[in-house]
């Protein structure tokens, strides 16, 4: 049996003494390597999920252990991509990533090390002709690719993806996912995918966790994606498995799970 390289174990957030549990008790293993979307309606508590993996939410219950050490606090192990990039508006492209460099990894690297480093991670996200720009001057997509480099480049054991493409045109989205698979392939880096995007999930994802509504949200279902790699989304979308997995996510969403009001 493959080991578990991140370890989600019986998560409790409650945010009030009084009120409910906005998780109840989440399970999950992740396995070195794999990527995983968790999906669920609005106020779910997707985010507040992936905001304890981060470390930047402290469970109620519970807890989180990465590569057998618990997570207490966020850390450059765990670099996390938001929808609303948050790069510093003041700096270039190449000096926001450089900034993550010298802050975390490049401690242990020489100052060409880390230039070098800095521009192959650039180059990772096809944004070397764009370095020397400032973030107004870059489109949302760009930024976002940007948000990835710097998230890369402190060589993370998971990287955390809050719903990355949320905010993008469906072609700018179309070619992100694109290049966030293709740079999975090459890295192997394991990645925890919070979206609301259902064929999203299908397309870049190994396992799909599908969550109930919350409060008192939980893993309702875990659904295995055995679709092979590397994957062309024109080829998928006449296939049958990826038409069944879509199907089944879809069914769950809204049959199983709809909201109260839409139910
Ligand atoms: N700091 C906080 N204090 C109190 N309640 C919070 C806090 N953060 C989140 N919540 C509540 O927890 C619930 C889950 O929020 P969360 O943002 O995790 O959901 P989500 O599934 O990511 O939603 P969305 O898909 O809309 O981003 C919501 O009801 C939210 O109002």
């Amino acid at each position: 049996m493959e080991r578990t390289f991140l370890d989600i174990s019986r998560v409790v957030v409650r945010f009030s003494a009084g009120a409910l549990p906005v998780l109840n008790g989440v399970d999950l293993k992740v396995k070195q390597g794999e990527y995983v979307a968790v999906i669920g309606h609005s106020g779910c508590g997707k985010s507040t999920l992936l905001n304890v993996v981060a470390g930047l939410l402290p469970a109620t219950l519970g807890g989180v252990v990465l590569e057998g050490t618990e997570v207490n606090e966020p850390g450059p192990d765990r670099a996390v991509v938001f929808q609303n990039h948050s790069l510093l508006p003041w700096l270039t492209v190449y000096e926001n990533v450089r900034l993550a460099v010298d802050r975390t990894v490049g401690r242990s690297m020489s100052r060409a090390e880390r230039d070098a480093w800095t521009r192959e991670n650039l180059a990772l996200v096809r944004m070397t002709d764009h370095a020397q720009k400032r973030p107004h001057e870059i489109s949302g997509g760009m930024k976002q690719r940007v948000g990835i480099a710097r998230a890369l480049a402190m060589r993370p054991k998971v990287l955390l993806l809050d719903e990355p493409f949320g905010a993008l045109d469906a072609l700018t989205r179309a070619h992100l996912q694109d290049q966030v698979m293709d740079i999975h392939a090459r890295l192997g880096t394991t990645v925890m995918m919070i979206t609301h995007d259902v064929d999203e999930a299908v397309l870049l994802s190994d396992r799909i966790v599908m969550m109930t509504n919350g409060p008192n949200a939980a893993i309702g279902e875990v659904l295995d994606l055995d679709l092979p790699r590397p994957r062309d989304r024109l080829a998928l979308a006449s296939d049958a498995r990826f038409l069944a997995a879509r199907e089944a996510v879809l069914r769950f969403l809204h049959e199983r799970h709809a909201l109260p009001e839409v139910a």
